[in-house]
């Protein structure tokens, strides 16, 4: 062949039409996979594996699984997500929120997601039963099956999806709490367990307000999508704004307990009341003044108030 022949068979440019490499769409999987979702779930499985005592290992061997037991509760996260949003692409198609993801926007495949969906999945339960225990294993795939099979498609049903939906979201704290333990780590079902049960306690409280704040202010585009979230089906808001309280208020006392029954000192008590008195204040605020910026300002306070509260409980361990 001559290089005249060469340059009409073999053009030097690809066509415009060609499918973007995986490598070029690496920010679509990272937007998929909701990585600032995934940091705040590890910083409270971190929390859980604190307060949990495996005594037969050493210092190295406990910072070693903590690592394991983080990257595996990451992945197993990633997993989740990813999965919930294969589910949701024709309602996130129709709300402005969600519209540009990468899913409805097709810059994913629904079968590359479906695959990076379960392996994250697959690795991540891997990593915490070969390296951790099988309660952790166990209990982080209870995790995304009951977050995607039983809360994704409740959502389109029923607001009681928000309180189902915050079992799952609460399990982070409890799987690190378990991988902590010694053996297979089903002793978290025990009385010794309690650590666990409060934090995850207080995790579930917490998405009360942090998802119907968010909800409220969205509440147009959930209508657009056809979601019956409590804010679509309550229009003057009145048992939203009940409901935001009342997750506020119970969040209050709900954050003292650990210092009550003897997990936490002083310190991460005064941290809570004040922690907990500021989101009390910004939740009556909303309700009080109902402001799309209220709205916002308690979603915000809820991403402050769940790292401040753990760590200070973490730092304050009894
Ligand atoms: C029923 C439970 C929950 C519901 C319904 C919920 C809902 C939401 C929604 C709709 C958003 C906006 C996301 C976006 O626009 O992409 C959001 C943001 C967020 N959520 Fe939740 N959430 C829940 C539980 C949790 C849990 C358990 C955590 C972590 C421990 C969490 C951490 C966050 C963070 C960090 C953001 C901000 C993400 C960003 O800025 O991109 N949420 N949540
Ligand atoms: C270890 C492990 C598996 C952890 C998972 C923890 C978990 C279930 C977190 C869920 C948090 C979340 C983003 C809920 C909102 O989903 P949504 O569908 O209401 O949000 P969207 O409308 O923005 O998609």
């Amino acid at each position: 062949m001559t290089l005249a022949e060469q340059n009409i068979t073999q053009p030097s440019i690809e066509p415009l039409d060609q499918p973007r490499s995986i490598f070029a769409r690496r920010s679509d999987f990272i937007e998929l996979a909701k990585v600032k979702i995934t940091r705040m779930v590890i910083i409270t499985a971190y929390i859980g594996y604190g307060f949990a005592n495996d005594a037969g290992i050493s210092n190295a061997q406990w910072y070693a699984k903590l690592f394991i037991m983080l990257l595996g509760v990451a992945l197993a996260c990633m997993s989740a997500s990813v999965l919930n949003q294969l589910y949701e692409i024709d309602t996130d198609q129709l709300m402005d929120r969600t519209k540009k993801r990468p899913l409805p926007t097709s810059r994913i495949s629904k079968t590359e997601a479906l695959i990076f969906g379960l392996a994250l999945g697959v690795l991540g339960i891997a990593l915490l039963s070969l390296f951790t225990n099988a309660a952790a294993a166990l209990l982080c795939l209870f995790t995304i099956v009951s977050y995607v099979l039983i809360y994704t498609p409740l959502k389109r049903i029923s607001p009681v999806a928000l309180l189902v939906g915050a079992i799952p979201g609460a399990m982070p704290p409890v799987i690190g709490y378990a991988a902590g333990l010694e053996g297979s780590g089903f002793t978290v079902f025990n009385n010794t367990g309690w650590a666990a049960w409060i934090i995850f306690g207080i995790m579930f409280v917490w998405q009360v307000p942090h998802f119907l704040a968010l909800a409220w202010m969205y509440r147009d585009d959930y209508a657009k999508a056809n979601m019956p979230m409590l804010p679509v089906i309550d229009p003057d808001g009145s048992r939203t704004f009940m409901q935001i309280l009342i997750g506020c208020i119970t969040l209050v006392p709900l954050g003292l307990l650990p210092t009550m029954i003897g997990i936490s000192g002083l310190a991460y008590f005064f941290a809570a009341l004040i922690c907990g008195l500021i989101f009390l204040y910004y939740g009556y605020k909303v309700v009080r003044f109902p402001s799309r910026q209220h709205a916002r300002t308690l979603f915000l306070a809820s991403l402050v108030y769940l790292p401040v509260v753990l760590l200070f409980m973490l730092i304050d361990k009894m």
